[in-house]
């Protein structure tokens, strides 16, 4: 129970719902035991006048006429506060779910690219969602059932005790014996369940990569081979079902037969008493009652403490992720204005997971206004460096400095805010255009988004559209090309507006004319903004201010296009490559 104490503090929150819950439980429990009770009156009664017919028979009706008014009101009041108590303590733990979601999201967000590299999606959406529905189980139904058994057990083991205490005695044997049976087949239904649910993860997983795939599948002729491994998969994951389905078909007969026995002692022991003329014959039918009352009670103890255990398991995981403190910290409440000077001092940056030093002693200075390209071969570190500006990872030596200020001394939001990052691959959410580019400023404008995506060159794609900028885009973007995701992709960087601009390699899918216009209407949109271009090719980084070539996490040029056109090096070398490939096309 150690770690689901991390729920007390909503215990708490909802302290006043959860209150009125547990004492409607209590008085609903009362009014239901109260009617087994009548029942056994009216057998009395009945019993007393047939034995004593010359007892009236007017006074007989009446009484039974007011046992069953009683019974009948009994149950619609029991009834009524079945349902508010259900309404109170269910409502809590829908709220407790909500509230536990949140915080796991906003934990999420928290968290720094390096967790969602050690961490598997899946196993970060379960957590969200499966193990929250367990501990659900656990805030509500476990909580309300267990009020219910120990309400039911003390009342009506204490009016039984009073009654027949003998007969009592022998009518709850089998109770603790059905408790642990059911405990036992709980937790083996949810051991099988659990491989049941793998089992439809994976070939959801399968049916879903080869629907992703279909045409590699069909292009390679390979659909045989797939049918035959969906076969397998399908054909285990029946099996487990199956298996599931034998232990649940085993739950409701063990019930019935405990069940029976305990009725069975009834009716022997009882029987053999009302001979003696210890007990009433209305006694006997009150027993049966209270037993089938008792039995469901009874089970349920199995079954909340095999919820209890989930529960526990499924928060000892929720708070693994809870407790991990966010590698990326925000240091400074204080909003900070970002003017845009960057400068990297003797920079080193190695990749945890990876242990790839991917920045070696890099120093750079870019003034606010300014526009730096960066080229360099694949893997050489370009895209760190934006990481870097970002935040997205902190370095380990050196000193990275916004406006002469270390950035990790800035507000991280003001820092983000004041950031339009469009990266190596563009990533689009399946919504309409227009939500895609708004993603940048939430509050743009048809005017604003229209006139970003003028400038990356992508309105008249999109116009075409019948849709237009309300067409809606499927998985990352999947109805639009390469290039067209990409100019999106800007357009949504432009829309921001920001202070700090930020280019990784996101016009490689564009065509070179395209690329010139792209790159003409950003000179005007990026004017007194700091600009970094990361780049394969030569025209997209011609026109900057500064270009620094990088190799294997270091800078081997730095200079204007003009200064290394005319040194020896990588950047001379791409030229010529790139000029030539133009003139033979
Ligand atoms: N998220 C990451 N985790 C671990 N290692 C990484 C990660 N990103 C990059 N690396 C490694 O760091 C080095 C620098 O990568 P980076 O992406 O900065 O290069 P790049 O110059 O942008 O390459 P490209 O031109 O192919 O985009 C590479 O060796 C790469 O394998």
């Amino acid at each position: 129970m150690k770690e689901l104490q991390h729920l007390n503090k909503y215990f708490l929150k909802y302290k006043k719902q959860l209150i009125i819950g547990i004492l409607i439980t209590i008085i609903s429990m009362l009014f239901k035991i109260y009617v087994p009770k009548l029942i056994g009156s009216i057998i009395d009664i009945v019993n007393n006048q047939l034995q004593n017919p010359e007892n009236s028979i007017s006074d007989f009706k009446q009484e039974l006429l007011n046992n069953i008014l009683l019974i009948i009101g009994t149950a619609i009041i029991a009834g009524i506060l079945t349902f508010f108590m259900r309404q109170y303590i269910i409502n809590v733990s829908r709220y407790i779910e909500f509230d536990l979601k949140n915080e796991i999201y906003q934990q999420y967000q928290k968290l720094s690219l390096n967790f969602y590299k050690k961490n598997r999606t899946g196993d970060l959406m379960n957590r969200i969602s499966e193990d929250v529905t367990q501990v659900r189980m656990y805030a509500g139904p476990a909580i309300m059932y267990s009020i219910n058994t120990i309400t039911l057990f003390i009342v009506a083991l204490a009016f039984m005790f009073k009654q027949a205490p003998t007969l009592t005695l022998y009518t709850i044997i089998p109770l603790p014996i059905l408790s642990v049976l059911i405990y036992l087949i709980s937790k083996e239904i949810h051991k099988r369940s659990t491989i049941v649910q793998e089992y439809l993860s994976k070939l959801s997983t399968f049916t879903q990569e080869a629907f992703s795939g279909i045409s590699v599948i069909k292009a390679y002729g390979i659909e045989p081979q797939t049918q035959a491994d969906f076969t397998t998969l399908a054909y285990t994951s029946k099996e487990k079902q199956l298996s599931l389905v034998r232990i649940q078909a085993f739950f409701f007969p063990m019930m019935i037969l405990l069940i029976g026995i305990s009725n069975i002692l009834v009716i022997y022991i009882g029987g053999m008493q009302y001979i003696n003329g210890e007990i009433s014959l209305g006694n006997i039918m009150e027993f049966i009652i209270y037993v089938n009352m008792l039995t469901w009670p009874v089970a349920t103890v199995g079954w909340v403490t095999s919820i209890i255990q989930r529960a526990e398991a499924s928060q000892k995981r929720i708070n693994e992720f809870l407790k991990i403190e966010p590698e990326i910290k925000n240091n400074t409440i204080e909003p900070s204005i970002i003017k845009g000077n960057i400068e990297f001092k003797n920079v080193y940056f190695t990749y945890d997971d990876t242990n790839i030093k991917a920045l070696k002693g890099l120093s750079f200075k870019l003034n606010s206004g300014e526009t730096l390209a960066i080229v360099g071969k694949t893997g050489s570190g370009k895209s760190t460096i934006l990481d870097l500006i970002g935040r997205l990872y902190d370095i380990n030596k050196g000193q990275l400095l916004i406006d002469n200020k270390e950035i990790d001394q800035l507000n991280l939001t003001s820092l983000r805010d004041a950031i339009g990052y469009v990266p190596q691959d563009a990533f689009l959410f399946s919504d309409t255009i227009n939500n895609n580019i708004k993603f940048g400023k939430e509050n743009a404008t048809d005017e604003e988004v229209i006139a970003a995506a003028k400038n990356a060159q992508v309105h008249k794609n999109i116009s075409k559209f019948t849709n237009g900028y309300q067409t809606v885009l499927g998985e990352r973007g999947i109805t639009l090309s390469g290039g067209q995701k990409q100019r999106v992709s800007i357009a949504r960087a432009i829309v921001k507006n920001p202070q700090i601009l930020l280019f990784d390699d996101c016009l490689s899918a564009v065509d070179t004319e395209t690329e010139e216009k792209i790159l003409n209407n950003l000179k005007k949109v990026s004017a007194g903004k700091t600009t970094i271009i990361v780049s394969h090719r030569i025209s997209s980084a011609k026109n900057a201010d500064h270009i620094i070539v990088l190799d294997d996490g270091k800078i081997v040029q730095k200079g204007t296009h003009n200064q290394l056109i005319n040194i020896d090096g990588y950047y001379k070398e791409l030229y010529i490559k790139q000029m030539s490939e133009n003139y033979t096309n």
